[in-house]
């Protein structure tokens, strides 16, 4: 199996003052191409500093981040950014589109920064859209949508432009748990549709069952490792 996600001891510490918060001890993971993962744990845990040193947002204090073979850790501010818009979506706990923007916008805004023309991106985004149950939504701003149709219309756009790995911070933390279902449904069908590798973070265990494999966080460490057949 390819990998698509790999650290190898990685650490980040955080300085506050005179204090030292080890927030990601020293963990070594190897995620595979096409798999679903969970990092569970409870809140400060360590969770979402481990995702984002995954996902490049992070720069360790120690250790190798490598992303489809390559070490992310070592990129300048402007390869990291390129190398993101090519290789990652995310989708976020508050949603985070762009207020101004229809939903038809904020899903084709992926697909501007890899120079996708107009009328394809248009096209592109408008079938995410209807895949994501939201083809009658197309020239709403998120302020007219519900949590769940927004956290849709950010799931069309992490995955439209078939990144390799998508990371999800907390996305279903602001849905009600049928909507959460729905939401969760969604992601999962899109990545397994591509196989496309998928990173959950969350502190809900109900999330974890859908994942292939879930890792238990702990106080910056890897508690646990279980695997879904
Ligand atoms: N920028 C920062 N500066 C200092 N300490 C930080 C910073 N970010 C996180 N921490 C600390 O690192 C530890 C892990 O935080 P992290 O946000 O990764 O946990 P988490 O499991 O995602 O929690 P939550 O579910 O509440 O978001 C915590 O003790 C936190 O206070």
């Amino acid at each position: 199996m390819k990998k698509t996600v790999e650290l190898e001891n990685a650490r980040k510490v955080y300085r506050l003052g005179d204090e030292k918060v080890v927030a990601v001890d020293n963990i070594s993971l190897s995620i595979a191409e096409g798999e679903i993962c969970c990092l569970l744990g409870t809140s400060g845990s360590g969770k979402s500093t481990l995702l984002n040193l995954m996902a490049g947002l992070e720069k360790p204090s120690k250790g190798k981040i490598i992303i489809k073979g390559k070490r992310v850790d070592k990129m300048s501010e402007t390869q990291l950014a390129l190398f993101r818009q090519r290789n990652i979506g995310f989708v976020f706990q508050s949603y985070n589109l762009m207020p101004m923007l229809t939903a038809l916008e904020n899903v084709s805004l992926p697909l501007t920064f890899r120079g996708v023309p107009l009328k394809k991106r248009n096209q592109l985004a408008a079938e995410m859209l209807e895949n994501v149950g939201l083809g009658k939504y197309l020239k709403h701003r998120p302020m007219q949508m519900s949590g769940g149709q927004q956290q849709r219309v950010g799931i069309a756009r992490a995955f439209v432009s078939k990144p390799p790995v998508v990371f999800a911070d907390e996305p279903t933390g602001n849905l009600d748990s049928k909507t959460s279902l729905e939401v969760m449904g969604l992601m999962l069908e899109m990545a397994r549709a591509h196989q496309q590798t998928l990173v959950i973070v969350t502190h809900d265990p109900g999330i974890s069952k859908y994942a292939d494999r879930v890792y238990t966080i702990l106080d910056g460490n890897i508690e646990t490792i279980l695997e879904n057949h």
